[in-house]
């Protein structure tokens, strides 16, 4: 996508910017409301729509939580925010996840929008590996945010498809909420308030090797 910016274009004929935050969100936390919320501002983003993954096929070595509760705790976590919403798209075509699927649907979906794939710092290092990875940056301009214990680099990705922002530092991981919760530890202000409701309601991550 070429010509994106920060900067909103000025003029009636404007097209909707809409935000796509992908994660395997289990759970959800504070450090990926922060970064979404700091890159709607900033680019001047009509809505930021989180999309919970399928299976994330790069997450290897443990089984990731049913697609249901990760998706409601991303419900939940972003309903106090009218410019966050949550879509469907990757947990029901089902599967292994992948971005340019993602990324297709969502094009299909609201064929008049721009779109901006948030992602941080660890993933934006991975992102040569990522299926079909020439085709992504037609879809969406990518913007890379800044994550505690990461070099924030766009050497690999092509001039003019990703801008870089600093964010907030919060240094919270979805693995260690869920060590955490495995060991008796709180998670309070990890995670929103309804988060921890919903991870005890359900029993989640109490067993580490689940
Ligand atoms: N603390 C954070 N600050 C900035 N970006 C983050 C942070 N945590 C996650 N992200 C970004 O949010 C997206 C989704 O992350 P994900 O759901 O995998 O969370 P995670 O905390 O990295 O999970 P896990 O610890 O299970 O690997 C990714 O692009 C990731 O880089
Ligand atoms: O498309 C791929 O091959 C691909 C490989 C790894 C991660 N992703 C996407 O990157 C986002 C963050 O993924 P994760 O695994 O860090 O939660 C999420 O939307 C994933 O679908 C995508």
């Amino acid at each position: 996508m070429s010509g994106a910016t920060a900067e909103r274009p000025a003029g009636e004929a404007a097209r909707r910017r809409l935000g796509v935050m992908g994660g395997t969100f289990d759970p959800v936390h504070h450090g990926h409301l922060v970064a979404a919320s700091e890159v709607q501002a900033r680019f001047h983003l009509d809505e930021v729509v989180f999309v919970p993954t399928g299976q994330p096929w790069q997450k290897t070595g443990r089984a990731v939580s049913a697609a249901e509760d990760r998706y409601l705790m991303t419900v939940i976590a972003t309903a106090s925010n009218p410019r966050f919403s949550v879509s469907r798209v990757d947990i029901d075509r089902g599967g292994v996840t992948y971005t340019i699927d993602t990324l297709s649907d969502l094009h299909a979906q609201y064929p008049d929008d721009e779109l901006f794939f948030i992602t941080g710092a660890d993933a934006l290092e991975q992102i040569l590996s990522w299926h079909r990875v020439d085709e992504l940056f037609d879809l969406a301009h990518f913007i890379g945010v800044t994550r505690p214990g990461y070099e924030l680099d766009d050497t690999h990705v092509p001039r003019g498809a990703i801008s870089l922002i600093q964010v907030p530092a919060m240094a919270i991981s979805s693995t260690d909420c869920r060590a955490r919760v495995a060991a008796n530890l709180p998670v309070w202000y990890l995670v929103p308030d309804g988060v921890v409701q919903y991870i005890t309601k359900r029993s989640l991550y109490r067993n580490p090797d689940a």
